[in-house]
């Protein structure tokens, strides 16, 4: 696993433009988990500790997602004839498809072969298998920094990530199983978005819709139950967190992966089956609060 100050090297040069002068907050090591977001000064309530754009974006494609949205800009697109007419089979509209951001991918989904899909009235439709694969798809597009910045992150090993590889290989002819390198890092880039990224609201016009996003600083915080900071997203591509109560200088940047007002229960379970711990915060280990021990029900 990376350093602290390599992550942190890494996180400074994806920031960019959104790099404050004087950061209150630096990446260190946590006694909780690995690695963590520190406070290096007093943070007020309220307070604003730093913006970041997503590294990589990319559709949720989970049950019951509306499929006839672009895969670039996320707008609406007709029910009918929706697809690339490069035939690359993703969802995507007319100025987006010509546009630098889709060619990459678009190649190598072509290249790839996908399958035909055929509705009952006979028009093309896209496999979500193969939406859900386009977000790590495109962290192989990005550059030799951005990559080496998902390399740093952790990736969680499920037998469930290589069931998700295996089942959007199947929705191509050609997908490159046999090439063990790619293969390796493709389990490997499927665990760190699993491990870390965010599902963000995003509106375009009148058309509402998750995505799925990776943004790397608000990824390393860790959670806690009654976390001193919370984060939003604004428009699918920017998170944004800000210190829900005083935290003082040297403090842990704690945000929740849970909803705040879960039972304990809910909130062990979610963590243990999404996020592969259980969390030893001091409201689970509050006795008042029905803490049970999780173990013996998974
Ligand atoms: C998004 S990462 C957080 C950053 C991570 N600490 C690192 O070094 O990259 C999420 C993972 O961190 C660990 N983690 C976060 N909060 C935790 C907590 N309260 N207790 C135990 N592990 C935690 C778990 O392994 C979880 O799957």
């Amino acid at each position: 696993m990376a350093t602290p100050a390599e992550l942190a090297r890494l996180i400074d040069l994806h920031l960019d433009d959104l790099r404050d002068t004087e950061p209150k907050w630096c990446v260190g090591h946590s006694e909780v988990a690995g690695r963590g977001v520190f406070a290096t000064a007093d943070i007020p309530e309220g307070e604003i500790i730093f913006r970041e754009r997503a590294l990589v974006v990319g559709p949720t494609a989970r049950k019951g997602s509306i499929l006839n949205t672009c895969v670039c800009c996320h707008k609406l697109l007709p029910v009918k004839d929706f697809l690339c007419k490069r035939n690359c089979t993703l969802p995507v509209c007319d100025v987006c498809s010509d546009s630098q951001i889709h060619r990459g991918e678009c190649d190598w989904f072509i290249r790839w072969q996908p399958m035909d899909l055929i509705k009952d009235d006979s028009s093309m439709t896209v496999n979500p298998m193969s939406l859900r694969i386009l977000t790590a798809i495109r962290v192989f597009l990005l550059n030799t920094n951005q990559r080496a910045l998902v390399n740093a992150m952790q990736a969680n090993a499920d037998r469930g990530y290589r069931q998700e590889i295996i089942k959007a290989a199947q929705c191509f002819r050609k997908f490159p199983t046999t090439d063990k390198t790619f293969m390796d890092n493709l389990f490997r880039v499927v665990g760190v978005l699993n491990t870390n990224a965010f599902e963000a609201p995003c509106r375009k016009g009148d058309h509402d819709t998750l995505v799925r996003g990776l943004f790397p600083l608000t990824a390393i915080m860790n959670h806690e139950c009654t976390p001193n900071a919370s984060h939003y997203f604004d428009n699918g591509t920017m998170a944004v967190v800000r210190a829900a109560r005083f935290i003082p200088k040297g403090a842990e940047i704690t945000t929740t992966y849970t909803k705040i007002l879960w039972s304990n229960v809910t909130r062990c379970i979610f963590l243990k089956m999404t996020k592969g711990f259980i969390c030893d915060c001091s409201r689970c280990n509050d006795n008042t609060g029905n803490k049970i021990k999780v173990q013996s029900l998974i």
